[in-house]
Protein backbone atom coordinates (compact mmCIF):
# COMPACT_ATOMS: atom_id res chain seq x y z
CA UNK A 1 0.00 0.00 0.00
CA UNK A 2 1.50 3.23 -1.45
CA UNK A 3 2.42 5.68 1.55
CA UNK A 4 0.96 8.22 -1.15
CA UNK A 5 -2.61 7.73 -2.07
CA UNK A 6 -2.21 10.20 -5.70
CA UNK A 7 1.56 11.41 -6.92
CA UNK A 8 -0.53 12.51 -10.29
CA UNK A 9 -0.75 16.12 -10.30
CA UNK A 10 1.83 18.77 -9.29
CA UNK A 11 4.18 18.92 -6.71
CA UNK A 12 6.24 21.71 -5.83
CA UNK A 13 9.89 21.19 -4.67
CA UNK A 14 9.66 23.78 -1.66
CA UNK A 15 12.11 26.83 -1.43
CA UNK A 16 13.52 27.40 1.82
CA UNK A 17 13.16 30.83 3.25
CA UNK A 18 16.07 32.69 5.56
CA UNK A 19 16.11 35.44 7.50
CA UNK A 20 18.82 37.81 6.72
CA UNK A 21 21.34 36.04 9.35
CA UNK A 22 20.92 33.47 7.26
CA UNK A 23 18.24 31.32 9.71
CA UNK A 24 15.61 28.96 8.36
CA UNK A 25 12.52 31.73 8.61
CA UNK A 26 10.30 29.46 10.28
CA UNK A 27 6.88 31.25 9.75
CA UNK A 28 7.64 32.16 6.10
CA UNK A 29 8.38 28.39 5.40
CA UNK A 30 5.11 27.45 7.50
CA UNK A 31 3.04 30.41 5.29
CA UNK A 32 4.74 29.16 2.16
CA UNK A 33 4.07 25.55 2.27
CA UNK A 34 0.14 26.31 3.21
CA UNK A 35 -0.03 28.87 0.29
CA UNK A 36 1.07 26.27 -1.99
CA UNK A 37 -1.33 23.36 -0.08
CA UNK A 38 -3.96 25.36 -0.55
CA UNK A 39 -3.91 25.20 -4.51
CA UNK A 40 -6.46 22.62 -6.48
CA UNK A 41 -4.30 20.35 -8.14
CA UNK A 42 -1.11 20.13 -5.80
CA UNK A 43 -1.05 16.38 -4.28
CA UNK A 44 1.87 16.31 -2.62
CA UNK A 45 5.21 18.85 -0.95
CA UNK A 46 8.39 18.10 -1.35
CA UNK A 47 11.31 19.39 0.85
CA UNK A 48 14.97 19.74 0.51
CA UNK A 49 15.23 19.53 -3.12
CA UNK A 50 17.67 21.48 -4.47
CA UNK A 51 15.20 24.53 -4.97
CA UNK A 52 15.01 23.82 -1.15
CA UNK A 53 18.61 24.52 -0.98
CA UNK A 54 19.68 21.29 0.31
CA UNK A 55 23.27 21.42 -0.92
CA UNK A 56 23.26 25.03 2.36
CA UNK A 57 21.54 22.53 5.21
CA UNK A 58 23.22 20.75 7.50
CA UNK A 59 21.35 16.99 8.23
CA UNK A 60 19.71 18.62 11.04
CA UNK A 61 18.09 21.64 9.06
CA UNK A 62 17.05 19.42 6.60
CA UNK A 63 14.99 17.32 8.92
CA UNK A 64 13.87 20.81 10.51
CA UNK A 65 12.44 21.76 7.21
CA UNK A 66 11.09 18.62 6.95
CA UNK A 67 9.15 18.86 10.30
CA UNK A 68 7.96 22.29 10.04
CA UNK A 69 6.12 21.52 6.59
CA UNK A 70 5.02 18.34 7.73
CA UNK A 71 3.38 19.72 10.81
CA UNK A 72 2.07 23.05 9.05
CA UNK A 73 0.52 20.95 6.78
CA UNK A 74 -0.90 17.54 8.65
CA UNK A 75 -3.75 16.17 7.60
CA UNK A 76 -3.87 18.35 4.18
CA UNK A 77 -0.90 17.42 1.73
CA UNK A 78 1.79 14.86 2.23
CA UNK A 79 5.25 15.75 2.61
CA UNK A 80 8.48 13.79 0.37
CA UNK A 81 11.70 14.87 1.41
CA UNK A 82 14.56 14.97 -1.04
CA UNK A 83 17.61 12.64 0.87
CA UNK A 84 21.07 13.60 -0.95
CA UNK A 85 23.46 11.65 0.75
CA UNK A 86 27.28 9.94 0.03
CA UNK A 87 26.64 6.75 1.94
CA UNK A 88 24.55 3.23 2.78
CA UNK A 89 24.88 4.77 6.32
CA UNK A 90 24.43 7.98 5.40
CA UNK A 91 21.57 7.84 3.52
CA UNK A 92 19.76 5.47 6.25
CA UNK A 93 20.39 7.97 8.71
CA UNK A 94 19.25 11.20 6.99
CA UNK A 95 15.87 8.54 6.03
CA UNK A 96 15.06 7.98 9.68
CA UNK A 97 15.71 11.11 10.26
CA UNK A 98 12.59 12.77 7.58
CA UNK A 99 10.45 9.79 8.43
CA UNK A 100 10.81 10.94 12.21
CA UNK A 101 9.95 14.68 10.88
CA UNK A 102 6.97 14.26 9.12
CA UNK A 103 8.11 13.18 5.37
CA UNK A 104 5.67 10.18 4.22
CA UNK A 105 7.73 9.31 1.15
CA UNK A 106 11.60 10.59 0.34
CA UNK A 107 12.80 11.54 -3.23
CA UNK A 108 15.97 9.59 -3.62
CA UNK A 109 18.90 11.88 -5.37
CA UNK A 110 21.71 9.98 -6.45
CA UNK A 111 25.10 10.29 -4.40
CA UNK A 112 27.43 12.88 -5.54
CA UNK A 113 30.40 10.58 -5.57
CA UNK A 114 28.41 9.14 -8.73
CA UNK A 115 28.75 12.18 -10.28
CA UNK A 116 32.58 11.83 -10.14
CA UNK A 117 33.23 8.40 -10.65
CA UNK A 118 30.12 6.44 -12.21
CA UNK A 119 28.36 3.64 -10.68
CA UNK A 120 26.76 0.21 -11.35
CA UNK A 121 23.42 -0.91 -11.85
CA UNK A 122 23.81 -2.77 -8.47
CA UNK A 123 24.87 0.06 -6.65
CA UNK A 124 21.90 1.70 -7.47
CA UNK A 125 19.89 -1.29 -6.41
CA UNK A 126 22.25 -1.72 -2.91
CA UNK A 127 21.11 2.19 -2.02
CA UNK A 128 17.52 2.22 -2.75
CA UNK A 129 17.41 -1.02 -0.76
CA UNK A 130 19.12 0.65 2.13
CA UNK A 131 17.28 3.91 2.23
CA UNK A 132 13.85 1.21 2.17
CA UNK A 133 14.82 -1.12 4.94
CA UNK A 134 16.04 2.14 7.26
CA UNK A 135 12.31 3.70 6.19
CA UNK A 136 10.39 1.02 5.36
CA UNK A 137 6.87 2.79 5.65
CA UNK A 138 8.09 5.50 3.13
CA UNK A 139 7.76 5.31 -0.53
CA UNK A 140 10.53 6.15 -2.47
CA UNK A 141 11.06 8.62 -5.43
CA UNK A 142 13.25 7.78 -7.69
CA UNK A 143 14.98 11.40 -9.25
CA UNK A 144 16.53 10.81 -12.75
CA UNK A 145 19.39 13.27 -13.15
CA UNK A 146 20.50 14.38 -16.66
CA UNK A 147 21.73 11.98 -19.36
CA UNK A 148 24.65 13.94 -19.77
CA UNK A 149 25.59 13.27 -16.01
CA UNK A 150 27.74 9.90 -14.99
CA UNK A 151 25.08 9.59 -12.43
CA UNK A 152 22.45 9.02 -15.07
CA UNK A 153 20.01 5.88 -14.93
CA UNK A 154 19.68 3.16 -17.78
CA UNK A 155 16.77 2.35 -19.21
CA UNK A 156 17.53 -0.86 -17.42
CA UNK A 157 17.83 0.31 -14.43
CA UNK A 158 14.87 2.71 -14.37
CA UNK A 159 13.06 -0.54 -15.20
CA UNK A 160 14.47 -2.55 -12.39
CA UNK A 161 13.72 0.38 -10.28
CA UNK A 162 9.64 0.39 -11.48
CA UNK A 163 9.32 -2.94 -10.25
CA UNK A 164 10.29 -2.31 -6.20
CA UNK A 165 7.06 -2.60 -4.23
CA UNK A 166 8.45 0.39 -2.28
CA UNK A 167 9.26 3.04 -5.34
CA UNK A 168 6.13 4.50 -6.24
CA UNK A 169 7.40 7.09 -8.83
CA UNK A 170 10.45 8.66 -10.92
CA UNK A 171 10.91 12.40 -11.10
CA UNK A 172 12.42 12.62 -14.57
CA UNK A 173 15.13 15.43 -15.44
CA UNK A 174 16.92 13.38 -18.67
CA UNK A 175 17.36 16.49 -20.34
CA UNK A 176 17.77 14.26 -23.86
CA UNK A 177 14.75 13.85 -25.55
CA UNK A 178 15.35 10.39 -27.06
CA UNK A 179 16.27 8.76 -23.52
CA UNK A 180 13.23 10.66 -21.70
CA UNK A 181 10.78 8.76 -24.24
CA UNK A 182 12.97 5.46 -23.87
CA UNK A 183 12.58 5.52 -20.31
CA UNK A 184 8.82 6.53 -19.89
CA UNK A 185 8.40 3.57 -22.40
CA UNK A 186 10.86 1.10 -19.97
CA UNK A 187 9.11 2.16 -16.82
CA UNK A 188 5.37 2.01 -17.90
CA UNK A 189 6.34 -1.82 -19.56
CA UNK A 190 8.02 -2.58 -16.37
CA UNK A 191 4.83 -1.57 -13.90
CA UNK A 192 2.34 0.94 -15.54
CA UNK A 193 1.18 2.04 -12.01
CA UNK A 194 4.07 3.57 -11.21
CA UNK A 195 3.69 7.77 -11.19
CA UNK A 196 6.42 9.22 -13.80
CA UNK A 197 6.72 13.10 -13.15
CA UNK A 198 9.05 15.84 -15.12
CA UNK A 199 10.93 17.85 -13.37
CA UNK A 200 12.43 19.59 -16.71
CA UNK A 201 11.24 22.92 -15.04
CA UNK A 202 13.03 24.59 -18.09
CA UNK A 203 10.99 22.28 -20.50
CA UNK A 204 7.53 21.96 -18.67
CA UNK A 205 5.13 21.79 -21.82
CA UNK A 206 7.60 19.88 -24.17
CA UNK A 207 8.10 17.39 -21.20
CA UNK A 208 4.48 17.01 -19.99
CA UNK A 209 3.26 16.14 -23.41
CA UNK A 210 5.28 12.77 -23.23
CA UNK A 211 2.89 11.33 -21.39
CA UNK A 212 3.79 11.71 -17.85
CA UNK A 213 1.23 12.18 -14.67
CA UNK A 214 2.41 15.78 -13.98
CA UNK A 215 5.46 17.17 -12.72
CA UNK A 216 7.81 17.72 -9.61
CA UNK A 217 9.24 20.67 -10.35
CA UNK A 218 11.23 23.73 -8.01
CA UNK A 219 9.45 26.16 -10.29
CA UNK A 220 6.10 25.25 -8.86
CA UNK A 221 6.93 26.76 -5.78
CA UNK A 222 7.14 29.95 -7.40
CA UNK A 223 4.31 30.13 -9.99
CA UNK A 224 1.97 27.10 -8.85
CA UNK A 225 -1.24 28.10 -10.35
CA UNK A 226 0.06 28.84 -13.66
CA UNK A 227 1.90 25.07 -13.97
CA UNK A 228 -1.39 23.57 -12.79
CA UNK A 229 -2.97 25.68 -15.55
CA UNK A 230 -0.45 24.47 -18.07
CA UNK A 231 -1.37 20.45 -16.73
CA UNK A 232 -4.72 20.93 -17.17
CA UNK A 233 -4.81 22.60 -20.52
CA UNK A 234 -2.65 19.60 -21.51
CA UNK A 235 -4.03 16.59 -19.85
CA UNK A 236 -7.92 18.09 -21.48
CA UNK A 237 -5.49 17.77 -24.60
CA UNK A 238 -6.14 21.74 -25.43
CA UNK A 239 -2.98 22.37 -27.19
CA UNK A 240 -3.93 25.61 -27.92
CA UNK A 241 -4.81 26.77 -24.20
CA UNK A 242 -1.57 24.65 -22.91
CA UNK A 243 0.68 27.01 -25.52
CA UNK A 244 -1.09 30.63 -24.15
CA UNK A 245 0.06 29.41 -20.78
CA UNK A 246 2.95 28.11 -21.59
CA UNK A 247 3.91 31.39 -23.47
CA UNK A 248 3.33 33.25 -19.69
CA UNK A 249 5.22 30.95 -18.14
CA UNK A 250 8.39 31.25 -20.87
CA UNK A 251 9.88 34.87 -19.69
CA UNK A 252 9.63 33.84 -16.14
CA UNK A 253 11.67 30.38 -17.24
CA UNK A 254 14.01 32.83 -18.99
CA UNK A 255 14.39 34.97 -15.56
CA UNK A 256 14.87 32.19 -13.72
CA UNK A 257 16.91 29.97 -15.37
CA UNK A 258 18.66 32.10 -17.94
CA UNK A 259 17.86 29.89 -20.74
CA UNK A 260 19.73 27.33 -19.21
CA UNK A 261 19.03 24.40 -16.73
CA UNK A 262 18.39 24.90 -12.35
CA UNK A 263 21.49 26.12 -10.72
CA UNK A 264 21.66 27.28 -7.26
CA UNK A 265 21.86 31.36 -8.89
CA UNK A 266 18.98 29.87 -10.59
CA UNK A 267 17.01 29.19 -7.50
CA UNK A 268 18.34 32.82 -5.75
CA UNK A 269 16.90 34.12 -8.74
CA UNK A 270 13.75 32.31 -8.38
CA UNK A 271 13.08 33.40 -4.74
CA UNK A 272 13.94 37.19 -6.15
CA UNK A 273 10.66 36.59 -8.41
CA UNK A 274 8.72 35.07 -5.46
CA UNK A 275 9.90 38.38 -3.21
CA UNK A 276 8.29 40.39 -6.52
CA UNK A 277 5.15 38.30 -6.36
CA UNK A 278 4.73 38.61 -2.82
CA UNK A 279 5.39 34.93 -2.42
CA UNK A 280 7.72 35.45 0.31
CA UNK A 281 9.07 38.52 1.70
CA UNK A 282 12.71 37.59 2.36
CA UNK A 283 14.76 37.21 -1.11
CA UNK A 284 18.09 35.95 1.35
CA UNK A 285 19.94 32.97 0.09
CA UNK A 286 22.44 31.37 1.72
CA UNK A 287 26.24 31.86 0.51
CA UNK A 288 27.65 30.61 -1.66
CA UNK A 289 25.45 30.96 -3.34
CA UNK A 290 24.54 34.41 -5.09
CA UNK A 291 21.89 36.61 -5.41
CA UNK A 292 20.44 38.15 -8.17
CA UNK A 293 22.33 41.48 -9.69
CA UNK A 294 20.19 44.76 -10.41
CA UNK A 295 19.88 43.32 -13.96
CA UNK A 296 18.76 40.22 -13.15
CA UNK A 297 15.90 41.35 -10.94
CA UNK A 298 14.68 43.96 -13.68
CA UNK A 299 14.55 40.72 -16.08
CA UNK A 300 12.91 39.24 -13.29
CA UNK A 301 10.46 42.25 -12.57
CA UNK A 302 9.28 42.64 -16.63
CA UNK A 303 8.84 38.76 -16.54
CA UNK A 304 6.54 39.12 -13.19
CA UNK A 305 4.47 41.77 -14.40
CA UNK A 306 3.72 40.37 -17.98
CA UNK A 307 2.37 37.33 -15.87
CA UNK A 308 0.02 39.37 -14.33
CA UNK A 309 1.54 39.02 -10.95
CA UNK A 310 4.00 41.94 -9.69
CA UNK A 311 3.13 42.84 -6.18
CA UNK A 312 6.23 44.84 -5.44
N1 LIG B 1 14.38 19.87 -11.42
C1 LIG B 1 15.76 19.69 -11.24
C2 LIG B 1 16.36 20.12 -10.01
C3 LIG B 1 15.97 21.44 -9.71
O1 LIG B 1 15.96 22.41 -9.32
C4 LIG B 1 16.27 18.38 -11.70
O2 LIG B 1 16.15 18.14 -12.85
O3 LIG B 1 16.82 17.59 -10.96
Amino acid sequence: MPSIANYRGIIPAISCPFTPDHRIDEPALRKLASWLAGHDGVVAIMTNGHTGEVFSLTPAERAEVTRIVADELKGRCPVISSIVCEGLKDAADHARAAVAAGAVALDVMPPHHWLRFGFTSGHALQYFEAIHQAAPEADLVCHVYPAWTRASYSSQLLADLAKLPYLQAFKVGQRDMNKYARDIQAIREADASKAILTCHDEYLLASMVQGVDGALVGFATFIPQLIIDLWNAVKAGDLKKAMEVQAVITPLKDAVYGGGEPTGEAHARMKGGMYLAGVIDDATVRPPTEAPNAKEMDALRAAVKQAGLLQR
